[in-house]
């Protein structure tokens, strides 16, 4: 058993959107491809990965770096115990090798990326969904039955408050509990008039979220929290630079609601260093880290433990990205729920097809690995890659 081919392509998932800090105009994400020579069903175990939106494709690190160290290993030595799988911490361990620490940037993108699809492997090989085998490792019970919301409300020209309202309905229209609107791109007066015509829309049959992007300063960041804590949000997200600690904990003075930040936390230190200096609250702030954009499922794992020795529950978790991987964390390991993107990023976001949203949740289908297999249109653009 071994790995005999990684490929990488850069695809556009450009948009006309924009949020506080970047529009998506030239916004890409690499799809990656790890190839065995393992056959399952009569078909090459092939996984498949791919980063979340708002950091671009990553593959000159990936064809520079990760690829060669991935396929120069020893397969012995990065199989698991038994010797009848991939053991996906082996081969994390061998694309780390002569990486020193700190400065989590791109790198990390790359590196989840890659472990995304050593994951789908793994799963695949086998023989059960991602969720399953998570659970089972770590001797719970899985939860097929995931919180999801529906992320959307971006800036774009011409678009108005009747827009927004549409929008926002038609999430409600597709089952989800919970939206979620960009804020901090125009003035507070008028972020204000949006968000009241988007609570008038979902009229109390859903909750709002608000997210800033890290736009604000401290100053604004007050403002802010004194204008949205007037409304019952669901929360408000990423108000400061993200390694800006010390802002995060003083607005918890201001915004007694919950808040939501992590998202641009790309290692488990990072984590660590807003649990001991963000002043998040663990009975109801929530945490946004996206292992696709993080070091991988290998490093979440760390940083669970990280949660787990400050106190917090991992059902404090609802990582960014909206993208299946998270959704069989989520199911596997107990999080609690995932993003979405009804209209965004497709068609890497999403569910397989024959999952619907009812009450703002997912019922993840048995399909072995992530489940890309289920959705048509993603695994088309897959199996063109590699299969
Ligand atoms: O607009 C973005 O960059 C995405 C984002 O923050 C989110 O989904 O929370
Ligand atoms: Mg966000």
């Amino acid at each position: 058993m071994r790995i005999v081919d990684v490929c990488e392509v850069t695809k556009p998932i450009s948009s006309p959107i924009r949020n506080a800090y970047i529009d998506f105009s030239r916004m890409t994400a690499s799809l990656v491809a790890v190839v065995t020579d393992v056959v399952r069903d009569g078909r090459r175990v092939v996984g498949y990965g791919f980063n979340s939106n708002g950091r671009y494709g990553q593959g000159g690190l990936i064809r520079e770096r990760f690829r060669e160290r991935l396929l120069e290993a020893d397969p012995a030595s990065v199989r698991d115990d038994a010797g009848d799988n991939l053991d996906p911490h082996k081969l994390w361990a061998v694309m780390m090798r002569n990486e020193k620490p700190g400065g989590h940037g791109e790198r990390s993108v790359a590196v989840g990326t890659l472990d995304m699809a050593i994951w789908d492997a793994t799963a695949k090989i086998a023989g059960k969904p991602l969720f399953r085998l998570l659970a089972e490792r770590k001797g719970r019970e899985a939860d097929p039955r995931v919180f999801v919301y529906a992320a959307g409300g971006y800036y774009y020209p011409g678009k108005d408050d009747t827009a927004l309202r549409a929008e926002m309905r038609s999430y409600l229209d597709r089952g989800y509990t919970v939206v979620k609107m960009k804020i901090g791109g125009a003035p507070i007066d008028e972020d204000r008039r949006r968000i009241e015509a988007v609570l008038a829309e979902i009229d109390g049959r859903a909750r709002l979220a608000v997210d800033a992007n890290g736009r604000f300063d401290l100053e604004t960041g007050i403002a802010y929290a004194k204008m949205l804590r007037q409304y019952p949000l669901f929360w408000y997200e990423e108000v400061g630079d993200p390694l800006d600690y010390a802002l995060q904990a003083a607005l918890s003075e201001f915004y007694p609601g919950p808040m939501a930040t992590g998202e641009n936390l790309f290692s488990h230190q990072d984590a660590r260093n807003l649990l001991r200096y963000g002043g998040m609250r663990p009975d109801r702030d929530w945490l946004q880290f996206d292992c696709a954009l993080s070091y991988g499922l290998v490093e979440y794992l760390r940083t669970l433990d990280v949660l787990h020795q400050f106190g917090w529950s991992p059902s404090r978790c609802i990582p960014h990205g909206g993208h299946q991987m998270s959704l069989n964390i989520a199911a596997g390991l107990g999080l609690g729920g995932n993003e979405s993107y009804p209209d965004l990023f497709q068609p890497y976001g999403g569910f397989p097809d024959e999952v619907t949203v009812e009450d703002g949740h997912i019922v993840m289908p048995e399909l072995p690995g992530i489940g890309f297999e289920g959705k048509s249109e993603l695994i088309a653009v897959m199996r063109a890659l590699a299969e």
